[in-house]
């Protein structure tokens, strides 16, 4: 086990908050009274103490740098223990034909065969990154939102695949669409709104206590007080207990059922699931670098695939070279490298001849119908569509950034 506990384990927030009946846009409420019972916790108290509190106050406080190497035979990967992340990342590894065998849900270590020297761990997605930096992990799945707020920037974690394809979402203020916020449509406007001051800051609830006072920061966003919860922050807004929020979305629907709406500039970041490392991790722990590769090619070359299909179709044609030419006329035929064309052989009255040609591509699963018009309009027949499962490329471009940014 690693020797050093990260400093974001052994901190807490701080808790004190205004009166949760405080009702919208109120005056601020004496701080001389602080009820005991309190679902939100008060972050910052304004944001001319932004940068303290970021240090200070948040519940993602710093994280500590790495703890050292501690000798173990496996390589351990993290994955999310439950939530809606965790079904998914399981999927995509046994589409990469990495199962992961898990004999009961609430047995929290498990193998993959297919990679006899790596442990899986499920933890919660926040706890994947601290044991990142604890050195309790090597990789883990987790969003990029996670990563960002928990890792704050940590140089010990590296993202080897930025782009899982699931848990798609953003995190985003929000604000009512009704009372004085009905004509407020981006965070320009938002912050000139007359009504904020030192004594009555914006009050924005959220979960994401490192990220939300620093974009605010960044934005220069002067009197603005956070408060968070674990979960349902829409209700916040409408409880009287903020004025506006900053949580993640996917689909909407949560915001439209709450009477919240988005605003142009609020967005913090655009976030889904990654493959993220431990730096020091990749350098120093025998086989973690071998393991990383082989994980990589498997992700990359079955999440290249996922997009495409492989279209065969039948032309008429004089020659392959005669055959290509019509092909490669069509803008969406191309395939990856250029079309297959193979000869297909008959028999005609004893005869085998070649009067057709069977073409081989693989077609963006966007572009699908686009390539099967632009087939037929050059003479193709017969058109076959199948999945595909792996592009295995010469190289895997992420595997060359990987090693260029370990300095390797
Ligand atoms: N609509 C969404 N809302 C929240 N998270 C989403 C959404 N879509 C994708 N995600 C991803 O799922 C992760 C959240 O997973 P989940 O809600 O299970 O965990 P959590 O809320 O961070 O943890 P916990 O509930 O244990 O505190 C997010 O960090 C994000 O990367
Ligand atoms: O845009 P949508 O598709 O509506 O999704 C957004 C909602 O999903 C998340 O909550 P989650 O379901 O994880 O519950 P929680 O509030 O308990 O975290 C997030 O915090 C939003 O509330
Ligand atoms: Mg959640």
């Amino acid at each position: 086990m690693s020797l050093l506990l990260p400093r974001n384990l052994q901190q807490y927030p701080s808790s004190s908050s205004f009166p949760s009946s405080t009702p919208l846009l109120s005056p601020p409420p004496s701080t001389a009274f602080v009820p005991r019972r309190r679902c939100l916790r008060l972050v910052t108290s304004c944001v001319s103490t932004v940068q303290s509190s970021v240090a200070t106050n948040g519940s993602s406080p710093a994280p500590a740098p790495a703890a050292v190497v501690v000798e173990r035979d496996q390589i351990r990967l993290g994955l999310p223990s439950k939530g809606r992340m965790a079904a998914d990342a399981i999927d995509l590894l046994k589409d990469c034909q990495l199962f992961v065998k898990q004999v009961n849900p609430r047995q929290y270590v498990a193998q993959i065969p297919q990679l006899p020297n790596t442990e899986v761990w499920f933890q919660r997605p926040k706890d994947i990154v601290r044991k990142l930096l604890s050195g309790d992990l090597d990789l883990g799945i987790v969003g990029l939102d996670t990563l960002s707020e928990y890792g704050q920037e940590n140089e010990d974690l590296i993202i080897v695949h930025e782009a899982l394809n699931f848990g798609d979402c953003h995190l985003s203020i929000a604000i009512p669409n009704y009372g004085i916020f009905e004509n407020i449509n981006s965070l320009k406007e938002l912050a000139q709104m007359p009504q904020w001051s030192e004594e009555r800051p914006l009050r924005l609830a959220t979960g994401f206590t490192y990220l939300g006072p620093k974009f605010m920061k960044e934005n220069g966003i002067k009197h603005v007080v956070f408060s968070t919860a674990d979960g349902a922050l829409e209700a916040a807004p409408a409880m009287g207990i903020a004025d506006a929020i900053l949580d993640l979305v996917s689909s909407g629907t949560t915001l439209k059922e709450n009477n919240l709406k988005e605003i142009e500039g609020g967005v913090v970041l655009e976030s889904q699931a990654a493959l993220v490392a431990s730096r020091r991790a990749l350098t120093e722990r025998k086989g973690a670098l071998n393991t990383v590769h082989e994980i990589l090619e498997r992700l990359e070359a079955h999440l290249k695939a996922d997009g495409q299909f492989t279209v065969v179709a039948n032309m008429r044609g004089n020659s392959a070279q005669e055959v290509a030419e019509r092909v490669l006329s069509q803008p969406s035929l191309s395939g990856l490298q250029g079309p297959t064309i193979s000869p297909v052989y008959c028999t005609q009255n004893g005869k085998v001849s070649v009067d057709y040609y069977a073409i081989v591509i693989c077609v963006p699963k966007k572009a699908l119908y686009d390539s099967v018009k632009q087939l037929r309009a050059v003479g193709g027949s017969g058109v076959l569509v199948s999945p595909l499962t792996y592009i295995f490329d010469e190289d895997t471009p992420r595997w060359g950034q990987l090693l260029r940014n370990l300095g390797l």
